[in-house]
């Protein structure tokens, strides 16, 4: 008999939701709202081949998370046999290692850790308030971007500052992404068909966020983003690294540090180099000959060079280096430059692979390469499926 799972991830300004069905693993609905809480948001859901589209402005998650239960009233499937909820909760803190089961004490100390992740929390706290009226009935699970580096060691998750500060306030590295980066790492070992214990992997999610890891035989052992998902990488709208002086610096000229905050985690990154997002318009603008997409692209792959190369080191040598998320999976003006720029260590791209687009996972360095480069399409839902039902199995 299928048995559903519902799964929700409540980003800063977004819900993405999919039933997912235990026995096939695959979903018979999926939907995103976007634009929540910042006007003229959509909902758009997909079930059974049909698709059905809503304008509707809600003010907060609870409302677009109401339109959304209706959106399954009224279309289907019915949530009636849902099983579990698998919520995606960005900031585990020091707290919470791997996937829970969520009560009140749970739901209290995401409130707790929201200081830490000021976008993502509040609005996945908001995301399982919402389900547990809905669904009061079933268990509802916490799975953590950050559980997967739990296992960083000390002098990767420390940052050299006062010791003191760091005690006072659990200051460390958590890193983020993580069940991405867990189940991308694991698909690494099929597809090379190499147990995963003896395998040197590093995974680039490029998403909107974006973040890089180092696995070691499948254990996390280096991650780009820090206390907060803003550290590391270029991303859609965030800077990434900066110099930690910035701040002061910004100060002195009269911006508070909210706008500081607000400056560095929405304004900036591609949006803030070249005013896009998203690498289909900055591939479209730079072939238009738009310079600062062109700046912007090359800051991206820079920066992303300079990580797999740290990353290479701490590693000690690596098998493959993977690309995923809707970034790595389909911008291949972004994997070419990389990997070129990677072939003083012995990385060879297979050009034609790389241009070539597919949904499936795939190789696209040449046979004579020191390294396998891959892409793999990531399925944090499917993870996510799995984190729920070993939770409330257990
Ligand atoms: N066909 C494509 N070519 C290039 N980039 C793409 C393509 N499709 C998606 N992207 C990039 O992927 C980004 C979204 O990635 P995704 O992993 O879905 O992000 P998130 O989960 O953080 O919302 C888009 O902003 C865009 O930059
Ligand atoms: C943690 C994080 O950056 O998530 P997202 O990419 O969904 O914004
Ligand atoms: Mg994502």
């Amino acid at each position: 008999m299928s048995q559903p799972i519902l799964l929700l991830n409540c980003g800063s300004s977004s819900i993405k939701y999919q039933l997912l069905q235990t026995d096939t693993q695959q979903p018979t609905a999926m939907g995103i709202v976007q634009r929540v809480g910042q006007g003229s948001s959509t909902l758009d859901h997909e079930t059974g081949g049909q698709k059905f589209h809503l304008d509707q402005d809600f003010a907060n998650h609870t409302e677009a998370m109401a339109a959304v239960v209706a959106m399954f009233h009224e279309h289907g499937p019915a949530l009636d046999e849902v099983i579990a909820v698998g919520h995606r909760t960005v900031h585990g803190g020091d707290t919470f290692q791997e996937s829970v089961l969520i009560d009140d004490a749970v739901i209290a100390t995401l409130i707790e850790l929201s200081d830490l992740a000021p976008l993502h929390n509040p609005p996945a706290i908001a995301g399982i308030e919402a389900a547990m009226l809905v669904l009061p009935n079933v268990p509802h699970v916490a799975i953590f971007d950050t559980a997967f580096f739990s296992t960083l060691p000390p002098e990767a998750y420390t940052y050299a500052i006062d010791r003191e500060v760091t005690a006072r306030y659990g200051i460390r590295k958590y890193g983020f992404h993580g069940t991405s980066h867990q189940y991308v790492s694991q698909k690494v070992a099929e597809f090379l068909d190499r147990p995963l214990s003896e395998l040197k992997t590093i995974v680039c999610h490029l998403g909107n966020g974006a973040s890089i890891s180092a696995v070691d035989g499948g254990v996390a052992v280096e991650t780009s983003m820090g206390l907060t998902p803003l550290a590391g990488l270029v991303m859609g709208t965030r800077s990434g690294d900066v110099d930690p002086g910035l701040h002061k610096f910004l100060g002195s000229k009269g911006m508070s540090l909210d706008d500081i905050d607000t400056s560095l985690n929405k304004q900036s990154g591609m949006l803030g180099l070249c005013g896009f997002t998203d690498m289909r318009d900055v591939a479209t603008e730079i072939a238009a000959g738009n310079a600062d997409a062109k700046l912007a692209r090359d800051v991206y792959v820079h920066r992303l060079v300079s990580y797999i190369g740290a990353y290479i080191a701490i590693l000690g040598g690596v098998d493959a280096v993977c690309f995923t998320a809707g970034v790595g999976e389909n911008a291949a003006h972004i994997r070419g430059p990389v990997i070129e720029r990677l072939k003083g260590m012995g990385f060879e791209l297979d050009v034609a692979a790389n241009e070539q687009r597919s949904t499936e996972a795939r190789e696209i360095s040449t046979p004579d390469s020191k390294v396998h480069v891959l892409v793999i399409p990531t399925n944090e839902e499917l993870a996510m499926a799995r984190e729920t039902m070993a939770v409330i199995g257990r």
